[in-house]
């Protein structure tokens, strides 16, 4: 098979995983915010799909769109904050114009792959359904009904995991060992369908970004804070089922605000208003978006293996900074 018909078949196959859960693009606020990504660009899918694709097998002229030329400078921000700080808020200001970028939403990942009939719904029934009384909704009143099974009571299943009891622990490791490789096969497939489509940035939604680790795959870590009481307020008052002892055991279950500063590479502090906020937003992109676009741009959209030396050189750079950065907040504990 030739270079160009089997680039146009990946492509063929990963547009058509828009559709299947396990990408998570069926969710309704997830579509929008690709929607909106997609609208900022006029033209017909598939001449944007073709122009892309001849972007990414060839040296693209001059005269090609700016967006299609960064295909090979794509830029990955890693978004994470603690629980209701304003990540969700922070990714509509970045999926709407005038920023119109493509938001992976890890939060909504993990939701899709556990729905009936995935692989992890599986698990977690095998773990939890004989302990858990419920676990699963009634199917006269689910929210997510579906003809394989019903779905799990994530209000039920955050009670369980979410708490500083040794029970507690022992439960989310047991969830996270289930859920997260699920959530970050998602991540890559989506990155790559996104890159696939020539996007300046991508913005990637995870609230375990430190944690899993994925701050490595990150051109940049951006940090939402909140002062704990506004944070409690707001979590609170958006999540009105949660009493506000829920509210502080999920905020205790997460790593401290304090520690994730020391391992952004960019804070926005979101107490103000969200008009500040978007403000704080635009300046942040304005300086990341310098020097996208240069002549390194162009010469590694057709040079493929240098490509990948660039990215798995930055990958290491960026291990050896977590590194150090952990070996300096072990020395202060
Ligand atoms: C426990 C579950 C079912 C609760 O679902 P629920 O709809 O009530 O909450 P939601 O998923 O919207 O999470 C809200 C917030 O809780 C925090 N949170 C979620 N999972 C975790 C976790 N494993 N550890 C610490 N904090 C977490 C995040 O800040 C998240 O934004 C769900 O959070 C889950 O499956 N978590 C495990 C997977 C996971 O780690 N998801 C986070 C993104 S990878
Ligand atoms: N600057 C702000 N002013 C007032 N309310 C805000 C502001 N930023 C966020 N909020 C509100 O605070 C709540 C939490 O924000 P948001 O849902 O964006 O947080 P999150 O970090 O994505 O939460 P989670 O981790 O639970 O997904 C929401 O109800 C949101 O509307």
């Amino acid at each position: 098979m030739s270079r160009w018909s089997e680039l146009v078949r990946v492509h063929v196959v990963i547009d058509s995983c828009r559709q299947q859960p396990s990408f998570g693009l069926q969710d309704r606020q997830l579509r929008h915010k690709s929607a909106a990504a997609i609208r900022s660009d006029s033209r017909p899918l598939f001449s944007r799909q073709i122009s892309n694709l001849a972007i990414t097998a060839l040296v693209p002229p001059r005269s090609a769109p700016k967006r299609l030329r960064n295909i090979n400078k794509m830029l990955l921000i890693g978004l994470t904050g603690s629980i209701a700080t304003g990540k969700s808020t922070v990714s509509r200001i970045f999926s709407s114009a005038p920023h119109s970028l493509p938001v992976v939403d890890a939060d909504h990942l993990a939701h899709a792959v556990i729905l009936p009939g995935t692989p992890a719904y599986t698990k977690i029934l095998k773990a939890f359904l004989s302990t858990t009384p419920g676990l699963l909704h009634d199917p006269e009143t689910d929210p997510n009904p579906s003809p394989i099974g019903p779905s799990i009571n994530r209000k039920i299943l955050g009670q369980l995991v979410f708490g500083t009891s040794e029970a507690n622990k022992r439960d989310i490791k047991i969830l996270n060992g289930i859920v997260h490789p699920a959530v970050r096969m998602a991540i890559f497939r989506s990155i790559v369908y996104y890159w696939l489509r020539g996007h300046w940035a991508i913005v990637l939604d995870i609230p375990l970004l430190f944690e899993s680790r994925l701050d490595m795959f990150c051109g940049v870590t951006l940090l939402v804070g909140v002062s704990p009481e506004l944070q409690l307020e707001r979590l609170l008052k958006r999540d009105a089922h949660l009493t506000k002892e829920d509210g502080q055991k999920r905020i205790a279950s997460q790593m401290a605000l304090e520690k994730k500063k020391q391992l952004a590479d960019v804070v926005v502090w979101n107490d103000g208003t969200k008009e500040e906020l978007e403000q704080e937003i635009a300046r942040f992109l304005e300086r990341y978006r310098k020097g996208r676009g240069s002549f390194w741009t162009i010469l590694l959209a057709g040079f493929w293996p240098l490509t990948a030396t660039i990215m798995g050189w930055r990958i290491v750079g960026n291990w050896l900074k977590r590194k150090k950065k952990d070996e300096r907040l072990n020395k202060k504990e």
